[in-house]
Formats: structure tokens, sequence, C-alpha cells
């Protein structure tokens, strides 16, 4: 008689822009390969009422999904969340995002910090946080929300002490020192274990005479390929980031272990670049919370791994605590 393999369900509940973008038929296929059903799980019903499941995963705001993970929480507490809302809250506010960064602790001779920042809440306290912090111009003003919203990810770069005037509608935000680091970024895809760096486009240098040279206060920036027209063409920006060399392996795998760790999440992204000023230094800039996986290569190996890491530590009774704030 043939042997029945075990399958696993995991649930997804997903805003639909995100179902459309991660949830691909090539990530359905190998998940159901090797053995994982993927099982939407409806946002209107109650959560309760859906199931069962080994594990769910999930990206959607508002206290009343965490109401509903903690609610499902107390009636199955086995069953394993990805990830507990309470660690993913932290990552939506840009001034807690950063702060586990620097307590890091790495056998690397490489450092990882983050670029000096400063939190700013009212129109008095503007004129004094860049000096307090001894920040040099020019600095980037970022929403303090980091909510999945459009205006959470609407930014301006500042160039002077009269360019943070023009900002006070803006307040709250964070103000982080802009930090050269040859147009290039480094984003770290974690799903557990499994790891992945690939190279994007960034903002450009600015050097010491652009910015003597910079007739705008504030550059307002969104979408970073919005700015072709600031500075290099396309087909430099490419060969730039051809160029570039990724950082070690063994050093991108032991910031995602130690940060995941650090955050108590699983599925995250982080956006590192190599600070020009000083040799073997990288500064994370951003975390973000469950990212676009799809635009990865092989994301659907990845993250079929990392399921099944889940679900077959749980059956071989290894604590997988990751639901213990839910
Ligand atoms: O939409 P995508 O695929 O570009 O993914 C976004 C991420 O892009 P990335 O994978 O880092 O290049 C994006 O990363 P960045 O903040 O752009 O670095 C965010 O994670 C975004 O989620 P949210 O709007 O902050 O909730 C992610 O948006 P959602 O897909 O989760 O809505
Ligand atoms: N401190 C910094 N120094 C230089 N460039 C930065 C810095 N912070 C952000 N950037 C640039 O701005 C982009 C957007 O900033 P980020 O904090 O990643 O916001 P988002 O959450 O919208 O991706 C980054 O991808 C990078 O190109
Ligand atoms: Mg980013
Ligand atoms: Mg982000």
């Amino acid at each position: 008689m043939a042997e029945k393999t075990t399958r696993y369900r995991i649930g997804y509940a997903l805003e639909p822009k995100k179902i459309e973008s991660f949830i691909k038929p090539s990530l359905l296929n190998l998940s159901q390969e090797r053995g994982i059903d993927l099982i939407p799980i409806q946002l209107t019903k109650p959560l309760i009422d859906q199931g069962p499941f080994d594990c769910i995963i999930h990206k959607c705001y508002g206290p009343q999904w965490i109401h509903q993970l903690h609610e499902f929480h107390s009636q199955y507490p086995n069953v394993v969340v990805i990830d507990p809302p309470s660690a993913i809250e932290r990552l939506h506010n840009r001034s807690t995002m950063l702060e586990v960064v620097d307590n890091l602790k790495l056998s690397s001779q490489i450092s990882i910090k983050t670029p000096l920042q400063v939190f700013v809440e009212s129109p008095e306290s503007l004129s004094n946080c860049v000096k307090s912090k001894s920040m040099n111009f020019p600095v980037i003003a970022k929403p303090l929300s980091a909510n999945g919203s459009v205006g959470s990810h609407e930014m301006c770069l500042v160039f002077s002490e009269e360019g943070l005037e023009e900002l006070k509608l803006k307040l709250p935000f964070v103000l982080q020192e802009f930090v050269n680091h040859g147009g290039v970024i480094f984003k770290v895809y974690v799903a557990g274990d499994h790891i992945k760096c690939v190279k994007r486009k960034s903002l450009p240098d600015i050097s010491e005479e652009k910015l003597l040279g910079v007739c705008e206060k504030v550059l307002p920036f969104s979408r970073i390929s919005d700015l072709n027209a600031y500075d290099h063409s396309d087909e430099r920006v490419e060969k730039l980031i051809e160029e570039a060399e990724l950082p070690p392996l063994s050093f991108a795998n032991e910031v995602a272990s130690v940060l995941r760790k650090a955050l108590g999440l699983n599925l995250l992204n982080f956006d590192m670049i190599r600070d020009s000023r000083v040799g073997d230094r990288y500064l994370i800039i951003d975390i973000n919370y469950f990212p676009g996986y799809a635009k990865v290569p092989g994301y659907e190996t990845i993250l079929t791994d990392f399921f099944l890491d889940i679900v077959q530590k749980k059956k071989q009774s290894v604590v997988c605590d990751v639901s213990e704030s839910v």
C-alpha cells in the first residue's frame, strides 16, 4: 500500500494586492508538491471559524485583525502564528524600527550600524534636533509611521536648516543623516533561516560641491525610480548596480540571523548601505515586515523551505515560540 504523505495547511491572511503579488501559481505549485497547502483566510469572516491550520502567516493592519489572532490563539494554542503582532508593530514606527541594530553582536570584523537619527515631534524641537545629534546636512525626513500607507513611503531630502522649516506640516517624522553609499542598496530578504541578498538602485551620492550647487532646500521623493531626472541616466545606473560588489555572504547571513532573533520575527527584509566614508562599515536604514519576496529569483524555494521548517519542527515537538506574544 502506498505510504500516505503528511500534508500541512498554512493559512494566509493578506490584502488582495499582496495576494496578487505573493501567492503566484509557481509558489502554490511548488509548496503543494512538497506537502504544503496554502489556504486563503477570508478577512471578512471570523478567523476562529476557518481552518484547521498548522500555521498562519499574515500581513494585515489594525486592531480588529490583532483581536482575531488573539482569539484564535487562545482557542488553538498549537497553531504557529508567523509572526507575533507585537514584534511586527515595532517595524511600523521608524523610530523603534532600528533600535535593536546598534546592540547586535557579530563575530565579523565588518560593522553594522544605523545612520544618526532623531525623532522630531513638535515644531519647537525642529531647529535643535539636528544640532543636538551633531548631524550633517543633507538629512532625510521619513514619516514616523511605516504602516503600509502610500504616505508612509513619502520622504524628503533636506539640504539645509531653512529646508527643515518647510517640513513643519509633515510632523511627526524622523530625520536621518544621508550617507553616501555609491548609489546602490543591498536588500536582504529573510524567511527564517533562508536568506537572499539582492542589489537595487538607491539615491545617488551627494558630493560637497553638489550640495553647494543645489538650488532646492528640500527634494521630496517617494519611489527612487522617480528620481532619474535628478541624476544618473538609466544605463549608468544599471552599470553601477551590476558592478557593485555584494556584501560578503557570511556577513549578510550573520546580520540576518542576529537581527531576526533580536526582533523575534521570521518574515522580513532589511535595506543596507555600504558607508563610503568608512571601510567595512554597513548601515541598516529600513526594515520591512513581509516584504515583496516575489521579486527575488527563486523565492518559491526559499518560502517553501521555510514553511517546511516551521511545520516539521512543530511535528518533531521542537519548540517554535513565534506565537508567544500573539
Ligand atoms: O509591493 P512590493 O512587492 O514592492 O513590496 C514592498 C516592499 O518592497 P521591497 O520588497 O523591499 O522592494 C517595501 O519595502 P521598502 O519599504 O520599499 O524598502 C515594503 O515592505 C512594502 O510594504 P509596506 O508598504 O511597508 O507595508 C512592500 O509592499 P507590500 O507588497 O507588502 O504591499
Ligand atoms: N540614511 C540614508 N542615506 C542614504 N540614502 C538613504 C538613507 N535612508 C534612505 N535612503 C534612500 O531612500 C530610500 C527609501 O528609504 P527607506 O527608509 O528605505 O524607506 P521605505 O520604507 O519607503 O523603503 C532607500 O531605499 C535609499 O535609497
Ligand atoms: Mg526601504
Ligand atoms: Mg520600508
